[in-house]
């Protein structure tokens, strides 16, 4: 017999997360295999808003993290996707790729790793050597706090020491790898891995090093398109085309990797491919929740990840509500026995 029970997955996302992910083919995609997307109104307690089979959110702040855990604490079957503890990791780019490092991955053909990095908390460390003077230049200035504001994706190229001397502390201090200008984004959606190529920064040769002052700033460059086509566009394009994406066993071992260790079911990771090692990769970023409806039918992967959720979570109440009558008929064979001993004594 079809299952004719509906689910509801409510999500809060700020708005211009909402307009991307919650696409209109995904939400009717959803609602063919009996799964209802609902949105939730943060600005209204979170247990009023109910009943959820699962809660997806990725909202920050005091307010919100109270609102889950109350939630939580009401209805501790329901999965919250993410925990709010996991996701904090990603908010700090150091404690994000720690996890990295922290791997146990056999690496045969294929190894990988992140940058050589230090954090740099205030100016005076900007010009002191114990604290950069370990670090190969080029270096990429990157805000310490990843937490979606457009300010912390600012990032700067700096060429050489002098360069850092106006940059504005908390930052991460990354030596810059030549990775051929491609980058490699990680989509990771429960046990599913997806990897698609984008365009990144260009390599920096010796001569341009030499040749360049100062710092250079920019701003999600992965999230570019190809418009004008100069010429250098025209080999920036060719490099994207030509680039073969590393070995999906490879990745998917770290995504498995990493999702276990983080706990985390929806992210995904930045990953280049070291130019002169050829078979070295780093992993530079980690990102919660990322910009999904990039990914090729997103639609179809995001469903199946709702769909195996809420029956998983449906399977197990109907186990113990099985395992709940057979106890309580155990019970009453039991208190039958017992009565039936009385009787006969
Ligand atoms: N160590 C590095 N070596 C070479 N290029 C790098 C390095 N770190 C970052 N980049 C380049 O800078 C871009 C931005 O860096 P990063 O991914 O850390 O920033 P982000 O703002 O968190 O990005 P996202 O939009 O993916 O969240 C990368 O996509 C890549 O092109
Ligand atoms: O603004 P924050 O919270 O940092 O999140 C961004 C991620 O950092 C990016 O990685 C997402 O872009 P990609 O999906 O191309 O990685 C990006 O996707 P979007 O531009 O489609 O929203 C965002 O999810
Ligand atoms: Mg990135
Ligand atoms: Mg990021």
């Amino acid at each position: 017999m079809a299952d004719s029970r509906r689910f509801r997955i409510g999500y809060a996302l700020a708005p211009k997360k909402k307009q991307s992910f919650i696409q209109p083919s995904l939400v009717t995609l959803a609602q063919e295999r009996g799964i209802d997307l609902v949105s939730i109104d943060s600005s209204r307690p979170l247990s009023e808003q109910g009943p959820f089979d699962c809660v997806l959110h990725k909202l920050c702040g005091e307010d919100w993290k109270a609102q889950l855990k109350d939630y939580a604490d009401k209805h501790p079957s329901v999965p919250i996707i993410d925990e709010p503890q996991a996701i904090e990791r990603l908010h700090n780019r150091i404690s994000m790729l720690q996890v990295v490092s922290e791997l146990e991955i056999p690496q045969e053909t294929e190894t990988f790793g992140i940058p050589s990095q230090v954090v740099v908390y205030d100016s005076m460390a900007l010009s002191d050597s114990r604290a950069v003077g370990a670090l190969r230049f080029p270096v990429i200035a990157k805000p310490l706090v990843a937490d979606g504001s457009a300010k912390s994706h600012k990032m700067s190229l700096v060429f050489h020491r002098d360069g850092l001397l106006k940059l504005k502390p908390p930052l991460v201090l990354q030596e810059f790898v030549n990775h051929g200008g491609v980058i490699f984004k990680v989509y990771v959606v429960g046990d599913y891995v997806k990897c698609v190529k984008r365009r990144s920064l260009p390599d920096v040769s010796l001569e341009k090093l030499e040749s360049s002052e100062g710092s250079l700033s920019f701003s999600q460059i992965s999230n570019m398109t190809t418009h004008d086509r100069t010429q250098k566009e025209y080999y920036m394009s060719m490099q994207l085309e030509q680039a073969e994406v590393p070995p999906q066993s490879f990745l998917t071992d770290i995504a498995r990797g990493l999702s276990r260790a983080m706990r985390l079911h929806l992210f995904n990771f930045d990953v280049i491919r070291d130019t002169t090692a050829g078979n070295h990769y780093f992993v530079i970023d980690i990102n919660y929740f990322p910009g999904y409806a990039k990914m090729p039918s997103y639609e179809t992967v995001l469903t199946d990840f709702f769909w195996n959720l809420v029956h998983e979570r449906k399977n197990e109440d109907d186990m113990y509500s099985a395992l709940g009558s057979e106890i309580k008929e155990m019970k009453l064979q039991n208190s039958c026995a017992s009565t039936e001993e009385m009787d006969n004594k």
